[in-house]
């Protein structure tokens, strides 16, 4: 049985550029709603994926991501709404096409691999249509893609978990789907082996030119892997654009402390600017007298010896490999701010220091956003 973590052997993926290529498809949801019986899980989702592209869809547990996976799969029905290929409806009011006819592949979480079947079964099973000799040929090649022709007469369980979750991938791409539609895929590896299952999977998808749809409770998983990403709240989609648009401009303070953590002020907008313990900030945009959050990202507060900016006293300081973290305190505020940055002064707590900030990580919500 192989390590868990990981060996020489495990890592070696099949030669890039041999996994079979598919016809891209677009995929479109038209205002798809869904309830399990309580409140909707999903609620007017609307969003198009463009051929070829691997969307991240990214959000809290429980906000509807699994569900919008299952309505596309044909695991689930919506109760309104449309969902397209390349313009044909598969799930709407006209037409609800059953799952195996909708060439979409679907990739578990727990990978649900058959525990009785060989891994070249279980990747042959979603081969049917084919004569089995052909079946075998197409799963042989899918494992060898993912490096694991060797393991074809072995069971799942003698597998680690990457393994298993490559023979998962293989069964997923084995069929040439346009679009293949992945459930946390790398939830369960542990991190050193994450990053590299990670890259390898998106080279295959890449390669195999599927339309893909990834589910991430990770932001910055979302932002190394998709080409977009859609994040959603309580069943709707609050934001989809780039990693860069959701980062630097995102639509809500939720999409905001979806990306970073924030240090939080709440004020009211006269003559144009808020005032805040670190400072009268812009608010261009807001109307006069309305509440807003003013969110400063630590990583945009600069920290300097006393004198300059606003002063603080520094009251922590935890040193986070790449970064440090200060915990600094304000007058006007009992929550500390906190500063994020290589820290190359050496402030020691009890310290005096002056704070400044970065406009670019300066953002202004509606209180409610
Ligand atoms: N089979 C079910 N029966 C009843 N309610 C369900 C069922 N599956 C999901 N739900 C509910 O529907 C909502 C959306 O769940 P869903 O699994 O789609 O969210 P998710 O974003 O994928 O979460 P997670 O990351 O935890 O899987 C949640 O409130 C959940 O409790």
């Amino acid at each position: 049985m192989a390590s868990l973590n990981g060996n020489a052997a495990e890592t070696r993926w099949g030669p890039r550029g041999t996994a079979g290529a598919t016809i891209a498809a677009r995929l479109a949801f038209e205002g798809i709603r869904h309830s399990y019986g309580g409140g909707a899980s999903l609620d007017g989702v609307a969003f198009t994926v463009e051929p070829g592209e691997i969307l991240c869809l990214l959000g809290r547990s429980g906000c509807g991501k699994t569900t919008l996976l299952r309505v596309t799969a044909g695991l689930e029905r919506q109760s309104a709404g449309r969902i397209t290929v390349n313009g044909l409806e598969i799930a709407g009011p006209r037409a609800f096409l059953a799952p195996e006819k909708r060439g979409i592949g679907l990739m578990f979480q727990d990978y649900a691999l058959f525990p009785h079947l060989s891994n070249l079964r279980n990747v042959m099973f979603g081969l049917a249509g084919l004569k089995p000799a052909e079946a075998a040929d197409v799963a042989r090649r899918a494992l060898a893609r993912v490096g694991l022709e060797h393991h074809a007469e072995a069971f799942p369980h003698a597998l680690s978990g990457g393994e298993q979750q490559r023979v998962a991938l293989a069964r997923a791409i084995a069929p040439r789907p346009s679009v293949l539609l992945m459930d946390e895929p790398f939830s369960n590896l542990d991190r050193r082996l994450r990053d590299q299952v990670r890259e390898e999977t998106l080279a295959v998808l890449r390669e195999t030119r599927a339309t893909a749809i990834i589910v991430t409770h990770d932001p910055e998983e979302a932002m190394r892997l998709g080409d977009r990403i859609a994040l959603m709240r309580a069943g709707r989609l609050v934001q989809i654009g780039e990693a860069r648009t959701l980062y630097e401009t995102p639509a809500d303070l939720f999409a905001a402390r979806f990306f970073s953590e924030l240090n939080e002020f709440e004020g009211r907008v006269s003559a144009g600017a808020v005032d805040t313990p670190l400072g009268r900030i812009a608010a261009p945009g807001r109307a006069e007298g309305e509440t807003v959050v003013v969110a400063v990202r630590p990583q945009g507060v600069a920290v300097a010896p006393a004198g300059a900016g606003v002063p603080g006293r520094v009251i922590g300081h935890r040193f986070l490999g790449e970064v440090d973290q200060l915990d600094v305190a304000i007058d006007g505020t009992d929550i500390p701010v906190k500063a994020r940055a290589r820290i190359t002064a050496p402030f020691a707590v009890g310290d005096e220091v002056g704070l400044s900030l970065t406009p670019r990580d300066v953002l202004v919500f509606a209180k409610d956003g």
